[in-house]
């Protein structure tokens, strides 16, 4: 699905990421963790063609991303649901129209395999806050819309980016097995985390790899974890 080969990223004159290597597999669940400031969201936004690698090759979908156009890249998004670190809404707008904004945007009136709109925060346990506004929402609330209009286009890989960071221990592990349940239906996931028990609490409902980024180097952690 999405594959990096020797793959390095540089901001200014700094070098965060060195010849990172890693293939997300089909119907593969990845834990990416690492320090604060090592890389994990730098290396979400490559995934999903926010940033461009300084040296290396990615390719997403078999397609070499720095080949693609304006439209494909268009494309490649709509393939790739992220859930983003600091989720942003529209406070003017509902809580269902926040989540149904990438379906407008795209010109699609279809909702995900979870049904209609309604079904899909009914999943997510947001069925009764459809017309609340975001101002008014929880932080576990907010991440779970997040997670919801992530998937509303039925991407193929979901990337999120440390969705339980704001949240108590038991709203995590709720958001842990939504994005697990997305995996058992075929999606694609790479979940980025500093939490090390919530991936140790994973072991036991999924098989998973955890990567973790250190020293700029990408390495697959094994049982020191
Ligand atoms: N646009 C940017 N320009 C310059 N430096 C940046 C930019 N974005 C991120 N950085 C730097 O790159 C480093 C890695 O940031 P990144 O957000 O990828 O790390 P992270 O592992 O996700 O951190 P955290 O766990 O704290 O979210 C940090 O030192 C950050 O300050």
């Amino acid at each position: 699905m999405i594959e990096l080969e020797n793959v390095s990223y540089t901001y200014g004159d700094g070098e965060l990421l060195s010849n990172v290597s890693v293939e997300l597999q089909p119907g593969s669940f990845h834990f990416l963790t690492g320090p604060s400031g090592s890389g994990k969201t730098t290396l979400l936004k490559l995934c999903y063609g926010a940033l461009l690698p300084t040296s290396g090759r990615l390719s997403a979908f078999d397609q070499d991303i720095s080949t693609l156009d304006r439209d494909q890249m268009a494309l490649l998004r709509r393939r790739v649901g992220v859930v983003h670190q600091n989720c942003q809404f529209l406070d003017h707008m509902t809580l269902a129209e926040n989540v149904a904004l990438p379906l407008m945007v795209s010109g699609r009136s279809e909702s995900s395999e979870h049904g209609d709109l309604t079904e899909l925060l009914s999943w997510v346990g947001l069925g009764t806050r459809l017309d609340a506004r975001p101002p008014e929402l929880s932080g576990g609330e907010r991440q779970r819309a997040a997670l919801a209009r992530a998937v509303i286009l039925s991407p193929d890989v979901v990337l999120a980016d440390e969705p339980t960071g704001n949240v108590d221990w038991e709203m995590s592990q709720r958001l842990l097995r939504l994005l697990i349940e997305l995996n058992r239906m075929g999606k694609t996931v790479l979940f980025a985390t500093h939490d090390l028990s919530l991936i140790r609490a994973a072991k036991s409902q999924i098989q998973a790899r955890v990567l973790r980024i250190s020293q700029r180097k990408l390495q697959l952690a094994g049982a020191d974890l």
